[in-house]
């Protein structure tokens, strides 16, 4: 059996060299595609045929997604976690320097000088103080968001020295385990801001964090602060994140998301969406997701979906696997296995999962399952698909 899969953006070569060429066809323009593998390209409006099985996304951030739509058809999206958060980290790092020490002005004041290098010198020691910095340690950083990215950031910025303040209510027990101990719990979103110099958001872009910086929190913070977003442009109010630079409250903005609104503003620093652009976070993330889906179209075992529940179960040797994804509804498990004994089939292993509205089934059975014995099940009332594997 031969895998199609289409490719909506660049994908690091190391990672397409995970589908053998035998078994697999990748590319970005292809009929009946199985899967999807995309970065940042914006699924939202895109029809997609029935054919596919899988959305891979090879970053974090899963906004550019339907997932909701995709959920409703049985069709798990997969991501790559933390696969890119050292390379975030390492920029959101440089951007507490490139705030700290006015480091784009200066830069910028630079340039502008003209003259021989007697007229430069002049220059230079004359303009130089209006470029005065601070240096980060004793300095508050506020870390919202404690998943892969901001634990990484909490960290590192511990390390430098500084005093760092974390919020995320959800924080999973791993990456409490990752967070240094030195990292002080903040008990809102309001205690963190009115305790920090800088804060960096980490969150994804949902509904629950659109506009999460907002002028009431940036009122919050300490005069002269720096908000750095590496996250998603819509996390900050950007008409309060100019009003509170244009006030003198805030005094820079650190992005990675450059707007008609912001990207021009002498204060603010914005980059071309270059958190996860190193040759390393983009091979982590490829490869990551190359064999997230394929063990997903080879094997139905579903790790890192942001919509399905984990679901890995080992192959029963000789036995034939079914996958089914139906709504999380009492007896559906019942329904499926009573008309696979009216086949006279024998299940010899299963695993049965359920996130949210969704539930996950794998189920290994001796022998060959009919083909007509699939189309029973696709008549269930609640089974969303079906899919030998
Ligand atoms: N600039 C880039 O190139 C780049 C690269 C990677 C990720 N990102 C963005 O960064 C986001 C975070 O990435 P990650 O890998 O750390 O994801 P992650 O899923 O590991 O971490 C996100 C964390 O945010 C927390 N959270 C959710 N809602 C919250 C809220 N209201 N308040 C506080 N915490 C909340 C979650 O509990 C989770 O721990 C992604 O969703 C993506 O949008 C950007
Ligand atoms: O693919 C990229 O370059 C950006 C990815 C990043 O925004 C993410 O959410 O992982």
């Amino acid at each position: 059996m031969t895998f199609r899969v289409l490719t909506l953006n660049n994908i690091s070569v190391r990672g397409l060299d995970r589908f053998p060429r035998d078994r697999y066809e990748v590319a970005s323009e292809i009929g009946h595609p199985d899967a999807v593998l995309v970065r940042s390209a914006d699924m939202h409006e895109m029809s997609l045929p029935e054919s596919v099985k899988a959305i891979a996304r090879a970053g974090a951030g899963t906004n550019n997604i339907p997932v909701g739509k995709f959920s409703k058809l049985g069709v798990p999206v997969f991501n790559a976690p933390g696969a890119n958060a050292n390379a975030v980290k390492e920029l959101v790092i440089a951007g507490l320097f490139l705030a700290a020490r006015n480091i784009c002005p200066a830069w910028e004041y630079v340039r502008g000088l003209k003259g021989n290098d007697d007229q430069l010198d002049e220059a230079v020691e004359k303009g130089k103080k209006k470029f005065v910095g601070y240096e980060l340690p004793g300095r508050t950083l506020g870390v919202i968001g404690l998943g892969a990215i901001g634990v990484e950031v909490a960290n590192t910025a511990h390390a430098l020295g500084m005093h760092v303040l974390g919020f995320d209510p959800q924080i999973t027990v791993q990456r409490a385990w990752q967070l240094s101990s030195g990292v002080e719990q903040a008990l809102s979103l309001d205690d963190l801001f009115s305790r920090c110099d800088m804060v960096t958001v980490h969150v994804p872009l949902i509904d629950a964090t659109k506009h999460l910086v907002n002028a009431n929190r940036l009122r919050l913070l300490k005069d002269r602060g720096v908000i750095l977003n590496f996250a998603r442009a819509g996390i900050v109010d950007e008409a309060a994140i100019i009003e509170s630079l244009d006030a003198g409250k805030l005094s820079a903005y650190v992005c990675d998301f450059p707007t008609a609104r912001v990207k021009d503003h002498p204060r603010v620093v914005a980059l071309p969406h270059l958190g996860a652009s190193t040759g390393e976070a983009e091979e982590n993330c490829a490869v990551m997701v190359a064999d997230t889906l394929r063990d997903f179209l080879e094997n139905g075992n579903v790790r890192n979906s942001v919509n399905f529940p984990e679901a890995v179960l080992p192959r029963t040797p000789g036995a034939a696997r079914i996958a089914i994804a139906n709504e999380n509804v009492p007896n559906m498990v019942g329904q499926i296995s009573t008309a696979l004994a009216a086949a006279n089939l024998n299940i010899a292993d299963l695993l049965n999962k359920s996130r949210g509205d969704l539930a996950y089934t794998l189920i290994d059975i001796d022998g060959a399952v009919p083909d007509s014995v699939i189309g029973q099940l696709r008549g269930i009332d609640g089974v969303l698909t079906v899919r030998k594997v």
